[in-house]
This record gives C-alpha cells, structure tokens and sequence, in this order.
C-alpha cells in the first residue's frame, strides 16, 4: 500500500483518523510532530518559542522525508502544504487526502487547546480564519478531499476507505 498522507487545518482530525484507520487497516501510523518531537526531544511550542517558526518548518520537511511511504497512514501538521516541496513529495510518494473542516468547527474543537502556537493569545476566531483562508487552495492540491465538518470519525474513515479501496 502506499502512503496515505492526511492533511488538512489544526484541529480537522488528522492524527484522530489516522489512528483509528491505523487500528482499522493494521497499518502502522505516524504523526510528523510526534517524529519532530523524538529527533529534536523538545515540544512543537518549545521548538516555535526558542528556535521561530522557519527552523520548525525545517524540521518538518526532513521529518516528512525521512519517514518510510509504503504501508503506512502519516497525519502530518496542518502547515506541512506550506511548501511546494512538500506538496510535491507528498503527492509523488502516496495518496493526499484533504480533511475539510470548517473554521467555526474548528474553533469549537480546539476549544480549551493551548497545544497550537499559532492559535495562541487573543481572538482566535480572527486567527483561524485569516490561516484557513491563506491556505484553502494549497490544501485543496490533494488527491481528495473529504468534508469533516458535522461527520462523525467512524463515517469519516469509511470514506477513506472507499477511496484508497
Ligand atoms: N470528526 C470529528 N468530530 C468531532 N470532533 C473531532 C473529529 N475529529 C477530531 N475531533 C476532535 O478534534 C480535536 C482535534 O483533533 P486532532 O485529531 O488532534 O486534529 P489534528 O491532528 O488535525 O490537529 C480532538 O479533540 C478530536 O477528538
Ligand atoms: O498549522 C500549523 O502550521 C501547525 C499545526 C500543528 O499540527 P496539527 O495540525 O496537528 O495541529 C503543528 O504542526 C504546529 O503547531 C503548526
């Protein structure tokens, strides 16, 4: 099988869907944070406070190309589309799926998060809204996409599972 790589906004359900397809398909499942937090040992907001956000994304892409694309469900970070570099590994190496999720969603289940450094401080509807809509169309460069938004996790993975067959 080849990878499938989940994609989508903070919050749209990556690393949810990837575990429960990784139980589903007994496929192993790795998340590209988790992978950066083990090479680096410090925490996504640690890494964003000390060393900014482009030595972040650095490691992102090395993460992203370092970790194996047969059999496997890979839940990347939500800025992974950032880079054109990325969007072209992830599409030549596997199948990119979308998770669509709208921003006012989005807010409620991110609800009480304080995980996400770009989500921090004031007024994060405003904050959602201006990321989600920078990015909307690099994440719609996937192979698919499938809509979240009011859908339970259970449909959401059957979904997939049609699609990859
Ligand atoms: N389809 C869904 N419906 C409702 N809540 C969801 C759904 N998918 C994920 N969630 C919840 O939203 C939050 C963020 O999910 P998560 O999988 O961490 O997103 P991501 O990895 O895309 O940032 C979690 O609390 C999770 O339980
Ligand atoms: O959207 C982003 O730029 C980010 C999303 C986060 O991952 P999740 O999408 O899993 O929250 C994490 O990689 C980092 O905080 C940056």
């Amino acid at each position: 099988m080849r990878a499938i790589y989940l994609t989508g906004f903070m919050g749209s359900g990556k690393t949810t869907i990837a575990e429960k397809l990784s139980f589903e398909l007994t496929v192993p499942t790795i998340d590209t944070d988790d992978h950066i937090e083990e090479v680096t040992g410090k925490a996504i907001p640690d890494i964003f406070a000390s060393e900014g956000e482009e030595a972040f994304r650095k490691y992102e892409s090395q993460s992203l190309e370092s970790i194996p694309n047969k059999n496997i469900i890979i839940s990347t970070g939500g800025g992974i589309i950032l880079k054109e570099q990325n969007r072209e590994f992830m599409k030549k190496h596997g199948i990119v799926i979308y998770l669509h999720c709208d921003p006012e969603e989005i807010l409620k289940r991110l609800e009480g998060d304080s995980s996400r450094p770009l989500l921090k401080g004031d007024n994060r509807k405003a904050k959602i809204e201006s990321i989600f809509s920078e990015r909307l169309s690099l994440y719609r460069e996937a192979h698919f996409e499938i809509d979240t938004t009011n859908r339970s996790v259970s449909e959401i993975a059957e979904e997939i599972q049609d699609i990859i067959g």
